[in-house]
């Protein structure tokens, strides 16, 4: 092991009440807002063909011409309650909120920037608004900062000059400034979400981001910050010198899910993912692949399989709306997790191979095992491989449990679970109840000499 002074102060799972509570959180939301969702990803008839998010590092709109965004934003349909509702409504047990994007614009009226809310038409503090009313529906709030503000004369992506540092000196405290201010303004937060945190600039300021994390730590205690924060002292992000993840969770999956339990290194973690391809802030276009409800439920089936949260992410339009197609896809979302949510929440990874018909999940605390299954054979039958010295109690549907499901033994540890039903058209579980087999259960399957 190396010597650090910034890497990781803690190694292995955080083991207390506020992140147990985060570790079984299964489903979040989270919200992509701000200025960027005015032009929706284009400008003067010009589609940007990056994240409409990004919109203003395109060439197709001037800084200034983006920035002045700020005296159109006036979101007469923005309503807190309803978003909060929707979400409740979706199952989402967490939301992540877009406090301050790349772009810079604050979407509370900060003390330290001019570029926020207050220098709005609609000056009221957005912040408060979503932290209040999802907080009323026991949703709990993350807040997504971004380190990296395109706006700030201060900021630089690199530290070149001496004027550079003096001016990234001035962007720190700016930083550290708003930081506090967010943790004083909404104590109900659980966590902040940090993103932009790449470039060279900040990856340098091992000592200082590991001071300001502690001193974040300390002002609200059980405070939840990812892996994406902070580098260490070697400029190692997400995973210090010595491999050690950084922070409580991994927040490396970003659009992406791991495929093996191997793969999360036994961290926290949780995948944001986006309905497009790769839009976070409302576009008007969404062009290419969007994600059905179905695909989105093996997603957050997948991810809770794999001891991770799933965070589908929403665009609202620039009035503050959100967009009929993700009311939808929440309103889909919502009516399976009303059925089903006892195969999501507060479950994780099972330890059982993974398997053609779904996922297993595992409810944490307990022997009680999840098939959340997608995929059904043209035999009607799927096929069940347990692990050694585990046997099947019972097995039944769980969205109606007199539906009882006999496994038929077809080899050691091996069984086929015949559906009444079988064209399914959209997820469902069957609930086992497992036990211990008997140690010395002689198997009465020959194996071939091959
Ligand atoms: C290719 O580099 C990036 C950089 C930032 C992002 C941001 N992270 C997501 C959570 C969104 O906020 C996106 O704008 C995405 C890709």
């Amino acid at each position: 092991k190396i010597l650090l002074a910034h890497g990781a102060h803690r190694e292995g799972k955080r083991t207390d009440a506020v992140m147990e509570k985060w570790r079984g959180y299964g489903l979040g939301q989270f919200i992509h807002w701000g200025l960027y969702a005015i032009p929706g990803g284009e400008w003067n008839g010009k589609q940007y063909n990056g994240a409409a998010e990004w919109i203003r590092s395109w060439n197709g709109i001037p800084n200034a011409t983006y920035d002045s965004l700020i005296y159109k934003f006036n979101p007469t349909a923005f309503d807190a309650t309803a978003w909060a509702k929707s979400a409740k409504q979706m199952g989402a047990r967490y939301v992540t909120f877009t406090t301050k994007h790349h772009d810079g614009f604050c979407m509370w009226p900060s003390k330290y920037s001019k570029y926020t809310v207050a220098a709005s038409p609609y000056k009221k503090d957005i912040v408060k608004a979503v932290v209040d009313a999802y907080d009323k529906e026991g949703i709990d709030v993350i807040l997504y900062f971004s380190v990296m503000d395109w706006s700030h004369p201060d900021w630089r992506y690199e530290i070149k000059t001496k004027e550079d540092s003096v001016a990234f000196e001035r962007f720190k405290k700016f930083t550290r400034n708003q930081l506090i201010e967010l943790l004083t303004n909404y104590p109900k937060a659980k966590g902040l979400w940090f993103d932009g945190t790449w470039d060279k600039s900040w990856v340098k300021q091992a000592a200082f981001a590991d001071d300001l994390e502690t001193e974040m730590r300390k002002l609200r205690p059980g405070l939840i910050i990812g892996s994406r924060f902070r580098a260490d002292e070697n400029g190692k992000r997400h995973f210090d010198s010595n491999g050690v993840l950084m922070g409580d969770y991994e927040q490396g999956w970003e659009r992406k899910i791991p495929n093996k339990i191997e793969e999360v290194h036994g961290n926290d973690w949780d995948c944001v993912m986006t309905v497009p391809e790769n839009q976070w802030g409302y576009n008007k276009a969404w062009n290419g692949h969007i994600k059905s409800a179905n695909e989105l439920l093996e997603m957050t089936a997948k991810c809770v399989s794999l001891g991770g949260n799933f965070v589908l992410n929403f665009g609202p339009q620039g009035d503050g709306a959100i967009r009929q197609e993700e009311l939808n896809l929440a309103t889909k979302i919502g009516d399976w997790m009303k059925l089903n949510q006892e195969a999501i929440y507060n479950c994780g990874y099972a330890g059982y191979e993974k398997q053609d018909w779904g996922y297993f999940t595992k409810k944490t605390g307990s022997d009680q095992v999840y098939m959340v299954v997608f995929n059904v054979p043209v035999s009607g039958a799927l096929r069940l491989k347990m692990p050694a010295k585990t046997k099947i109690s019972k097995a039944y549907m769980l969205a109606d449990r007199e539906e009882k499901i006999l496994p038929e033994e077809i080899n050691s540890n091996e069984y086929f679970l015949k559906l009444k039903k079988k064209d399914h058209q959209e997820p469902f579980v069957i609930v086992l109840e497992t036990g211990k087999n008997a140690e010395n259960k002689e198997s009465i399957y020959e194996k071939a000499k091959t």
